[in-house]
């Protein structure tokens, strides 16, 4: 039997709100450097070296006073005789005085003496005595100590999150591991009967289940540890044992399906004998019917999605992406917003705020205001233009149309 009862759809906003108050930052944990990819900083880092360590040569060429070659040109070349070569990682170069040159190599410590690097270009490479045909200034091609960063700086604050640039400096500044905060280990349960495992032979009015392939992917995106656990059936005990075997994997739980009105929808009816779980419907299209809240002994927060697919990729962006944001140690910013002008119109239903899956390009027109092409396939159940999509077209609850031409936010998707 359906169970009818109208509910007030909650703003999406007071959705997002109510979310994040299940989660907060946890603890720092110490990571090797090379795990560390993709976290956040827990503490900033301070180098404890100068970078450049000592004074070195930014070329392949010769050490030289620079003193030494006033006046030198093309015509009247000055003569050096090189008496010593110095290759990158000599730990105690000789000592270079007035009048003598060493061969250098980029990167190698600046003997002392040495004020200046002349580059082998400008000479005729010679390797007992050296002929160079212009005057050079002290300092030329030198890097130097500490110019790059200084001993007892600051190179990354907290909060940063762990990219190529930010791996590169953290090597160059002699660190191993990083105080970060844990990668959040999300786990990925679908549910329902009509579901199959791509690779395997259809049945009659069965599907290849898509979403947890699908938010995996993009919980991965998100810097997450993921466990896709698959899909299981409509079997409420079945649901019930997967779920409490799954928590010792999850720092928060992510389903799909089963939380809309039909008398199949077994994650609302197993989560709401739990007690700790609301069932609610938020004013937007897609991703109207959601479910939040924690189960098990350690109130492990769990989010369940809607099962249409486009439905769970949204919910995914509006609404998991900030809680696991907050679990990574960043803000739980909503995705960047830009304004862009329509190349087709739009409808949206009456209340409900709609996101639909749209192409962003550059301007069309001088005016500088990128276009956005909405996807011709806006169903729930359509998710082929999830593939092309790269940013959410958003049509306010107010507003059931919108014309070509007209100017709209769009939110941007992930990069991928
Ligand atoms: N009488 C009403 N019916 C529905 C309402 C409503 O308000 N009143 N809401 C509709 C909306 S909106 C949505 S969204 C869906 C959400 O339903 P469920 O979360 O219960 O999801 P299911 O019924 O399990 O599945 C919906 C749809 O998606 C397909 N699906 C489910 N899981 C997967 C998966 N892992 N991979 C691929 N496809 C999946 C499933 O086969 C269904 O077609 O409810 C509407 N109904
Ligand atoms: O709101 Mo449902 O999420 O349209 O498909």
């Amino acid at each position: 039997m359906y169970t009818i009862r109208k509910v007030l759809m909650k703003s999406v906003e007071q959705h997002i709100s109510d979310l994040l108050g299940l989660v907060s930052t946890p603890e720092a944990t110490e990571l090797d450097l090379l795990k560390a990819q993709g976290t956040v900083l827990a503490a900033p880092i301070v180098s404890p070296v100068s970078l450049p360590g000592f004074d070195n040569s930014a070329m392949d060429g010769y050490a030289v006073h620079a003193a030494d070659l006033a006046g030198a040109s093309a015509e009247a070349p000055v003569s050096l005789p090189v008496v010593a070569d110095i290759p990158a990682g000599d730990p105690d170069p000789a000592a270079i005085r007035p009048g003598l040159c060493a061969r250098i190599m980029t990167g190698a410590p600046l003997p002392t003496g040495a004020d200046a690097v002349v580059p082998v270009e400008w000479t005729d490479g010679g390797a007992v005595d050296v002929r160079i045909d212009r005057p050079t200034r002290p300092g030329s091609f030198v890097r130097r100590r500490g110019e790059d960063v200084e001993e007892g700086a600051t190179v990354l604050r907290a909060g940063a999150r762990i990219g190529a640039g930010e791996m590169g400096v953290l090597a160059a500044v002699g660190r191993r591991s990083v105080p970060v905060r844990p990668r959040p280990r999300v786990v990925v349960l679908s549910t329902g009967e009509e579901l199959v495992e791509p690779g395997r032979p259809l049945g009659p009015g069965q599907i290849y289940e898509s979403n947890s392939y699908m938010i995996a992917a993009a919980a991965r995106d998100e810097g997450c540890e993921v466990y896709r656990h698959g899909f299981v059936g409509d079997d409420p005990a079945t649901v019930w044992d997967t779920l409490e075997g799954l928590l010792v994997r999850a720092d928060v739980v992510v389903t799909t399906g089963g939380v809309s009105m039909g008398v199949y929808d077994v994650v609302k009816e197993v989560l709401t004998r739990q007690g700790t779980v609301e069932f609610t419907q938020v004013a937007m299209q897609p991703g109207k019917p959601q479910g939040f809240g924690t189960i098990g002994p350690d109130k492990t927060p769990i989010l369940t999605l809607p099962g249409n697919p486009v439905s769970a990729f949204v919910s995914f962006h509006l609404f998991v992406r900030p809680v696991l944001r907050r679990l990574r140690g960043l803000q739980p910013n909503p995705l960047p917003s830009v304004r862009a002008r329509l190349t087709t119109p739009v409808s949206s239903p009456q209340g409900r705020r709609s996101y639909l899956r749209a192409v962003l390009a550059g301007p069309a027109a001088g005016d500088g205001v990128p276009t956005v092409a909405p996807a011709v396939r806006q169903g729930s159940h359509q998710l082929s233009a999830l593939a092309d999509a790269n940013g959410l077209l958003v049509v306010p609850e107010e507003v059931t149309e919108l014309p070509a031409g007209a100017l709209a936010e769009v939110l941007v998707l992930p990069d991928r």
